[in-house]
């Protein structure tokens, strides 16, 4: 990464129709990284990844590429000049070209071959470059696309869920395959997701996107441990969100005062990561008595909800990870906390004062 703004947006809207699908939203992908826009189904991923390839208009906002203009409303960089790729989810391919042919679809006659060469290395597919679309796997057909969107060198590549018609195997080995390629062709691309797990293995810089608007862009380390209010919490994974007060920079809970990421000096709601819950056969210091309700074996670790005592201000379910044998269905454990409280906005205290769940 280069530190320099490539892509930048600001307030940008846009509308299907009478519509509006993006309602001032900003966004920020420096030359060289790596960033994932997470959002769930009809936020609008795909009209923001569309309108950032020139496939539909803004209506207003300003859309720069390395500070060139790209839309702001009334002016429009054609497509087919603006020097972005663009990887749908099918991919795409021409099925009666060669993937050879694929890959150097409007690529300069000088020197196609080369690069046709280059690329075809670049993904893994030495060999197959006679091979027609029909005559490849899924994966394969993927890899394709992504080295047809490299091959004329973009200044930016936007992949739009290209690994969600893969199964669950294939998408994780080829997810971090091709972030993998484009760290070595030090392209600056945007992946739009709604699967976190994929946007955690992929990116450098996570955008979580609500309503037509990014919420909170961040690193996945930072978005995950820190963040901004309930929603993000919940895109990122699993979260267990309790009452508390604030007081001396410690957080007040069910389970006693605890250490604070950051201190608002507001009651409300701390969000506690499920492997921050601890499990021990014997009570201790603020520990909570709790009735084990599920358990699920997840193969690298087990998932495991909990009734807490109901005397206690918390909410009704917990959930915690753990690697060591989990108790049985229905046993009573103690819980206890591990680590710092994070702090969310205390809007909607009531609604959120409970167990989210991806
Ligand atoms: N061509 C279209 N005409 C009218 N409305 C559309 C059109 N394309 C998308 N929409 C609407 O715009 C909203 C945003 O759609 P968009 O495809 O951008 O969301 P998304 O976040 O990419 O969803 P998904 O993850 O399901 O692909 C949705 O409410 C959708 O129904």
């Amino acid at each position: 990464m280069t530190g320099q703004p490539g892509l930048l947006i600001e307030q940008l809207e846009a509308a299907h129709g009478r519509s509006p699908v993006l309602t001032g939203l900003d966004l920020t992908v420096e030359d060289g990284a790596l960033a994932c826009v997470l959002g769930p189904s009809g936020c609008g991923k795909s009209t923001l990844l569309r309108i950032v390839a020139g496939f539909h208009p803004a209506a207003r906002g300003r859309v720069t590429l390395r500070g060139r203009l790209l839309d702001d409303g009334r002016t429009r960089v054609p497509a087919e000049r603006r020097r972005i790729g663009y990887v749908p989810q099918d991919g795409a391919l021409f099925p009666h070209l060669t993937v050879a042919a694929n890959i150097g679809f409007g690529l300069p006659r000088d020197g196609r071959r080369e690069r046709v060469g280059e690329m075809l290395g670049l993904v893994g597919l030495d060999g197959l470059a006679d091979r027609h679309p029909h005559q490849l796997s899924g994966g394969q057909q993927q890899r394709v696309a992504l080295a047809r969107a490299l091959a004329p060198r973009p200044q930016l590549l936007l992949l739009d869920e290209p690994f969600a018609a893969l199964d669950a195997a294939l998408r994780t080995e080829l997810r971090t395959e091709v972030a993998a390629t484009l760290r070595r062709a030090g392209a600056t691309a945007i992946l739009v997701t709604h699967d976190v797990d994929e946007a955690l293995a992929f990116a450098d810089a996570i955008a979580v996107m609500r309503d037509g608007r990014i919420v909170q862009a961040d690193t996945p380390h930072a978005l995950y441990h820190r963040p901004a209010d309930a929603s993000v919490a919940r895109a990122l994974g699993e979260a267990n969100l309790l009452p508390a007060k604030q007081a001396d920079g410690y957080a007040v809970t069910a389970f006693g005062p605890l250490p604070l990421t950051s201190d608002t000096g507001q009651d409300g709601v701390v969000m506690l990561r499920p492997h921050q819950l601890r499990m021990t056969c014997e009570p201790g210091p603020h520990s909570v008595p709790a009735r084990v309700t599920a358990c699920l074996f997840r193969g690298h670790d087990h998932r495991v909800e909990f009734a807490p005592d109901p005397g206690r201000d918390l909410p009704e379910r917990l959930v915690a990870y753990t690697d060591a044998p989990p108790p049985a269905v229905g046993s009573e454990v103690h819980l206890r906390t591990q680590g710092p409280a994070h702090p969310l906005p205390a809007a909607g205290r009531s609604a959120e004062a409970e167990t989210v769940a991806s």
